[in-house]
């Protein structure tokens, strides 16, 4: 069949009807493969989005999508997007398109969807599909990055070892430490790292039962993460569901939720397997033993004041190429021998834009202030 006639085939294919389709051509033999990507399916967005932004910019047939983003200040602003109106669009995609395989098709059009999550934004209900954090952003002291990375991979990858012992597939860890040392931020920016999303529930809903809790985990979405915060004590969940959620609760009286009821949504009959737990805390010594005991926290580690290492990173990671500066300015601040913690760094370099080492030296206590 001429190459004219197997491309005329893809106008049948409805662009936006139930879904839309994507084609990868050979070049000197023709190997065609064409995918539904149907409406419903959770890729569909993603996928239109990046084929506005990467593959169909010089189209000339478009249609409006209308979007609203909300800043933290709560301002509004309307956004009009153009992506590809309905009917048939083609496209390149790197020097893929060309390959004669359709295996190396098929790994094109992975590759596509892939690209397209990682490069999406798009909120679907209460879940958020991606993050943009790099955990290289967030400097803990030397290793500990790492060591946490290495342990939950370890843990997703290895399904079977917990099935065969008979051992529940769950992990947990504690993350603990004064304010604003990265606890929080580090686990934000691992579930980017494993391409997990984010889901948000609120805790400190008054309304919130034991039941309720129960109810509103299991419903969590697949591959999820699950953050908690407990009075004092935050717990972060990671779930092995690809969507992150924010638990915030007050279980001392400002909700109706328990501690017991906490801990059967924990690991009780209706706890979910493969999951990852997160919990942080600024006061470890105020825990419930039961919160922390093993099984529930399999891994502990504190986050504390920043070292020498951490000023330096911080300091490279806002004033690009300054090695060396770096460990002066380092060395600066620990001869003020005064605790300083990575939120502290960050609103001061954030008060000191154009990195004027002089001036950063000049107005160093107010790192403290
Ligand atoms: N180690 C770090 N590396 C880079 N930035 C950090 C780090 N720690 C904190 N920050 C910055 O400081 C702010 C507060 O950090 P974060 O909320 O993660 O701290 P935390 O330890 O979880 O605090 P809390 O115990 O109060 O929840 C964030 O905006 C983050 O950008």
């Amino acid at each position: 069949m001429p190459i004219a006639e197997y491309i005329s085939t893809l106008g049948d294919n409805p662009y936006f009807g139930a879904g839309f389709g994507l084609a990868g051509i050979g070049a000197s033999t023709i190997y065609l493969i064409t995918l539904e990507v149907p409406c419903r399916d959770k890729s569909y967005q993603w996928v239109l989005q990046w084929i506005t932004t990467k593959g169909a910019r010089k189209t000339q047939h478009l249609s409006v999508e209308t979007s609203f983003e909300q800043f933290d200040s709560g301002h509004v602003v309307t956004k009009y997007d153009f992506i590809p109106s309905i009917g048939t669009h083609y496209f390149r995609y790197g020097n893929a398109i060309r390959n004669r395989y359709t295996n190396c098709i098929r790994k094109s059009l992975r590759d596509i969807f892939r690209n397209s999550r990682r490069s999406s934004t798009i909120g679907n209900g209460d879940h958020l599909a991606i993050l943009g954090k790099p955990i290289s952003s967030v400097v803990l002291d030397k290793g500990i990055s790492d060591k946490i990375l290495e342990d939950v991979k370890e843990f997703i990858n290895n399904p079977t070892w917990y099935s065969d012992r008979g051992i529940p597939y769950r992990w947990g860890y504690l993350l603990h430490g004064p304010p604003g040392y990265g606890k929080s931020s580090f686990i934000t920016a691992l579930a980017g790292e494993l391409e997990y999303g984010i889901c948000i529930l609120n805790l400190s809903d008054k309304g919130l039962t034991d039941d309720r809790l129960n109810h509103l985990l299991s419903c969590a979405p697949q591959n999820s993460m699950l953050p908690y915060q407990v009075e004092k004590v935050e717990k972060k969940q990671l779930n092995r569901h690809k969507v992150r959620v924010y638990l915030k609760t007050a279980y001392a009286g400002l909700t109706q939720l328990t501690l017991s009821g906490l801990l059967n949504c924990l690991d009780g009959v209706a706890s979910t397997e493969g999951r990852i737990l997160f919990m942080t805390t600024n006061y470890k010594e105020r825990l419930n033993p039961a919160l922390i005991r093993p099984g529930r926290v399999d891994l502990i580690e504190y986050i504390g004041h920043c070292t020498e290492h951490q000023i330096e990173m911080m300091y490279r990671n806002f004033y690009k190429d300054q090695t060396e500066i770096s460990k002066k300015f380092a060395a600066e601040v620990r001869s003020r021998n005064k605790p300083v913690s990575a939120a502290q760094l960050q609103g001061f370099f954030m008060k000191h834009k154009d990195g004027n080492f002089d001036a950063l030296v000049e107005d160093i206590e107010l790192i403290w202030s």
